[in-house]
């Protein structure tokens, strides 16, 4: 393989890649996890995912965007061993409200997602982008409902059919590899689609809620929670453009669209629109500590390991014991590369935030017309 061949993120690879996945407590085990790895194919994927952002071909939008596929799969092959350790099952951010926990937060968070799509029991879910289906398994604990999680990643889809197990939730979901601009879903076929943070990485914003609304029943409510760039974000910027780039690399995003685009994207893809709010930047009781505190200079959480992980100190903590594990042949060579996308990932988004050009949770709830 010469050094500018992208490594392509197949099944194949994956097995190869995660070797043996098990069961685990997520926090601890990312010693564990990091030493079972293909430790080439390791370093050949952080390769192939900076090819798209140093100094290559690769690195330009058009390429990112073309491949997103490479690019996203490619990303979370690397990063979903952190998250978990850093941040838990429920890979997405949440309103923070004084005395609410990370969890409860997270849950809420859901909850009104899965209010605002109208999901009640017995009905036939889809999550868009499912992560390793901690969303999933709360939207079938807190409506009854039966959820399909897409995703176009191996190692996520293996590790929601662990969890499912582990929570006994087999019967009630069910987990599907596929590319959600061309889901393998017939059209009609769900009750409800959501998306928590995940259609950010689609090439095009109306390619992927189109899908939404093809396998969406008549009638059927879509309710999502976007990354957008917000109307504060100014193009000519300098600044703004590299925090926007920092966040694109550091999360394994294509190209980052304003909530302009995605609100129009929706209503073209021809959903009815009930609802439409930035949630990230309202001023209601429940929001009062902003959404990205746990990623903040000085914010340290001592209820575990997890939270010392995602916080400022914590994160410092993590690079250098990579870098130890890393030397001593423990970590594949690159994880400290990984380690420091992330960081670039923290650092972009709280900086974001702070000059408001950028949210997580640009809320869109729509419903397809029964005719
Ligand atoms: C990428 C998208 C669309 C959504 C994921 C949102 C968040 C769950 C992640 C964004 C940045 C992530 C980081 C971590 C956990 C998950 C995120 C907050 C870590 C705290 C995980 C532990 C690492 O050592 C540091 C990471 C920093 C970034």
């Amino acid at each position: 393989m010469s050094t500018n061949a992208l490594l392509e993120p197949t099944t194949e690879l994956s097995k190869a890649l995660h070797q043996d996945v098990v069961e685990d407590q997520s926090a601890s085990s990312i010693v564990n996890r990091l030493k079972s790895k293909n430790k080439e194919l390791q370093t050949q994927s952080i390769n192939t995912y900076q090819q798209f952002w140093t100094e290559s071909e690769n690195n330009n939008e058009e390429s990112r965007t073309n491949m997103y596929k490479t690019l996203t799969n490619t990303y979370y092959n690397l990063a979903t061993d952190f998250y978990e350790y850093g941040w838990g099952e429920s890979f997405h951010f949440s309103r923070r409200s004084i005395g609410e926990t990370h969890r409860e937060s997270t849950r809420r968070h859901e909850h009104l997602l899965f209010s605002s799509a109208r999901i009640t029991s017995g009905m036939k879910v889809l999550d868009v982008g499912c992560g390793v289906g901690g969303p999933a398994r709360e939207c079938i604990r807190f409506t009854g409902a039966h959820v399909t999680g897409l995703n176009n990643n191996d190692y996520q889809i293996q590790r929601a059919n662990i969890y499912a197990a582990k929570y006994k939730q087999q019967d009630h979901s069910a987990f599907v590899k596929g590319d959600f601009m061309d889901m393998p879903f017939a059209d009609n076929s769900f009750d409800a689609v959501y998306a928590i943070e995940a259609t950010c990485h689609a090439p095009v914003l109306k390619g992927v809620y189109s899908q939404m609304y093809r396998v969406l029943k008549p009638g059927g409510y879509f309710a999502i929670y976007e990354w957008c760039l917000t109307d504060k974000f100014d193009p000519s910027s300098e600044l703004h453009k590299k925090l926007a780039l920092d966040i694109e690399h550091g999360d394994g995003i294509a190209k980052l669209f304003g909530t302009d685009v995605a609100l129009q994207a929706a209503k073209d893809a021809g959903f009815e629109i009930e609802i439409v709010s930035d949630i990230a930047h309202e001023t209601t009781i429940g929001n009062e500590i902003p959404w990205y505190s746990y990623l903040d200079v000085g914010m340290i959480d001592f209820s575990g390991l997890q939270g010392f992980a995602r916080s400022h100190i914590g994160r410092k903590f993590t690079s250098n014991a990579v870098k130890i594990l890393e030397k001593v042949g423990i970590a594949p060579e690159g994880t400290v590369k990984v380690q420091d996308v992330l960081t670039t990932a923290a650092d972009s988004l709280v900086a974001g935030a702070k000059i408001e050009i950028f949210t997580p949770m640009y809320l869109i709830v729509g419903r397809k017309p029964l005719n």
